[in-house]
């Protein structure tokens, strides 16, 4: 029997992979596809149900992305999502047009309707909001089943036809009871039942990348951290021993990480695994780099040339390897930029390769998010203390020592860290913060220690809590292990006279300093 299946078309939507999360949370599977794939290829998938995303266009704009009518007599229920709603509205005959404010945010909705999407929601929620168009006729047939103070169509349906379309987020954090309305889309108007979980998922990656390398050999790029042991241990179920992974110790790991991983991956995991000491080309390399973007495409060339080297040696005992893993997910993805999102940062595994790689990318987790490759490691048995470890970058203390990185600089931020990470431990916080590390912001100060003046770097707490990564939170952490922290550090690593907490979530900063 064929599983259930949804498809999304993308309209270059910032949320569309998160609509892809809450229908895979629901249980079923779904994958997304352009807006201008062929209608014979989508007939051929034969759809549950299509979901369309939102988008930057409008849709009284020339040229603006539109889909063939034949969707809409497939018998598939469709939601439109925000532009995807404003272009069912155009399509069947309605009216978008500019509106005089832009709606962005959090807004009151106004439930007319205790069916379809909306069953058993209330009257009353707050949803999530960003758009400047709004559907100002509605297109005979349909009728409208939500409204805000601004916006007279917040959502519409024709139920007969099961098309559904709403003007706000259901997919994002922020929308109250979003969720179920997604849920609602799947097991009430499309009639679904959850058929599929993340162990399903496993199954299918596996056998898809027996498909991909066949008996050919590949590498791994192995940094123990959550993405890439997972990644590692999914392709290592395909090929096995055919599998080779590599661990870089750039010397730009945290305080004794570097045994650390490889003790671990020596004593739990029956993979082969090779340790490469490159800490002198990385650093030399970097020499008087400043330039964030700079350092992160310095280390993403570097991390592929130690492969290549790596690949050369060991072809003189196999043959040829062809194939490169890396446990790249989905935010390193958007947020490295794509032909429609902007580059927030280059993360070294996506923007920061090299334009000369000489493997085929093996990337299983590229559409997950951080919580779902937990997920997936708890379905393929993997320890606890591996899959919780809290996210460590690739271009590690690189992107935390800010401005020119030294031996000196980096010293101090990597003992201010393993102080702090030890101070979080004690006071059993480190299952409950996402991430926590020290920067060092390149700053001197003035300060006074045993009557004497200094003249010393500031090292910057950060600590935050987030579910995927794409947004976050500051830690509350409690006073007293922000001062503990703060005594040990000063007292204990030389240069350092000063101590500040980074008080900002995300958006407006990031996760990392640089
Ligand atoms: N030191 C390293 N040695 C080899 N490969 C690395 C190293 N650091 C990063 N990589 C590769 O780059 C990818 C992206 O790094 P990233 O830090 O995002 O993921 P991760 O280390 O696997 O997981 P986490 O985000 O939990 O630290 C990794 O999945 C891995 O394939
Ligand atoms: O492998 C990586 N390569 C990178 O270049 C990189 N930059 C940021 N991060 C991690 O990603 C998450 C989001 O980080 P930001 O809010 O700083 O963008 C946080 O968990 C960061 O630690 C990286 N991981
Ligand atoms: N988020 C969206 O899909 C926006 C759609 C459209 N561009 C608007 O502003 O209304
Ligand atoms: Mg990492």
């Amino acid at each position: 029997m064929k599983n259930n299946y949804i498809l999304i078309l993308d309209f270059g939507g910032q949320y569309s992979q998160l609509i892809a999360r809450r229908v895979r949370e629901a249980g079923i599977f779904c994958e997304i596809l352009p807006y201008d794939t062929d209608v014979e290829k989508i007939k051929s998938l034969n759809p549950d149900g299509i979901i369309f995303s939102g988008g930057p266009n409008s849709v009284y704009g020339e040229s603006s992305p539109k889909v063939s009518s034949e969707i809409f007599s497939l018998n598939a229920p469709i939601l439109g999502i925000c532009y995807g709603g404003q272009l069912i509205a155009e399509q069947f005959g309605g009216k978008v047009m500019r509106a005089e404010k832009r709606e962005y945010g959090k807004t009151e909705l106004n439930i007319l309707d205790d069916e379809g999407i909306f069953k058993d929601l209330g009257d009353n929620l707050n949803c999530w909001m960003s758009h400047t168009d709004f559907i100002s006729e509605l297109p005979e047939g349909f009728e409208v089943t939500a409204n805000t103070d601004s916006c007279p169509v917040a959502a519409m349906k024709n139920s007969e036809k099961k098309i559904y379309a709403i003007q706000f987020h259901p997919e994002v954090n922020h929308t109250e009871k979003g969720t179920d309305m997604i849920r609602n889309f799947l097991y009430n108007v499309c009639d679904l039942k959850e058929d599929w979980n993340m162990g399903d998922f496993a199954e299918e990656e596996i056998q898809r990348i027996k498909n991909q390398i066949g008996d050919k050999r590949a590498i791994c790029a192995l940094s123990g951290g959550v993405d890439s042991s997972v990644a590692a241990v999914l392709v290592h179920k395909a090929i096995g021993k055919n599998l080779t992974c590599i661990f870089v110790d750039h010397g730009l790991l945290r305080k004794d990480e570097g045994d650390q991983v490889e003790k671990v991956f020596k004593e739990r995991f029956d993979m082969n695994l090779i340790r490469v000491n490159a800490q002198d080309i990385f650093l030399s390399k970097l020499e008087g780099v400043t330039d964030p973007e700079t350092k992160r495409k310095i280390i993403g060339e570097e991390f592929i040339r130690v492969f290549e080297r790596e690949k050369e040696k060991l072809k003189k005992e196999f043959k040829d390897i062809d194939y490169l893993v890396q446990g790249t997910i989905y935010p390193d993805v958007i947020e490295s930029g794509t032909d429609k999102a902007e580059v927030i940062k280059s993360h070294h595994n996506v923007g920061g390769l090299p334009e000369d790689v000489d493997f085929e990318l093996v990337e299983p987790l590229r559409e997950l998010f951080k919580d779902e490759v937990r997920v997936l490691g708890k379905a393929l048995n993997m320890p606890d203390d591996i899959i919780m470890r809290q996210p460590f970058p690739g271009p590690g203390l690189a992107i935390r020592v800010l401005g020119e990185i030294t031996e000196e600089k980096l010293h101090i931020v990597r003992e201010a860290d393993y102080i702090f990470r030890e101070e979080i431990k004690k006071a059993g916080l480190e299952n409950s913060i996402w991430q926590y590390f020290a920067v060092l912001p390149n700053i001197k100060s003035v300060g006074v220690m045993g009557d004497g003046r200094t003249y010393a770097h500031t090292v910057g707490l950060r600590a935050v809590n987030s579910s995927d990564g794409m947004t976050s939170d500051w830690a509350r952490i409690p006073y007293e292990v922000l001062e503990r922290a703060s005594n040990k550090i000063v007292n204990n690593v030389d240069g350092v006279n000063r101590i500040v907490y980074d008080i900002t979530s995300k958006p407006p900063s990031t996760i990392e300093w640089e």
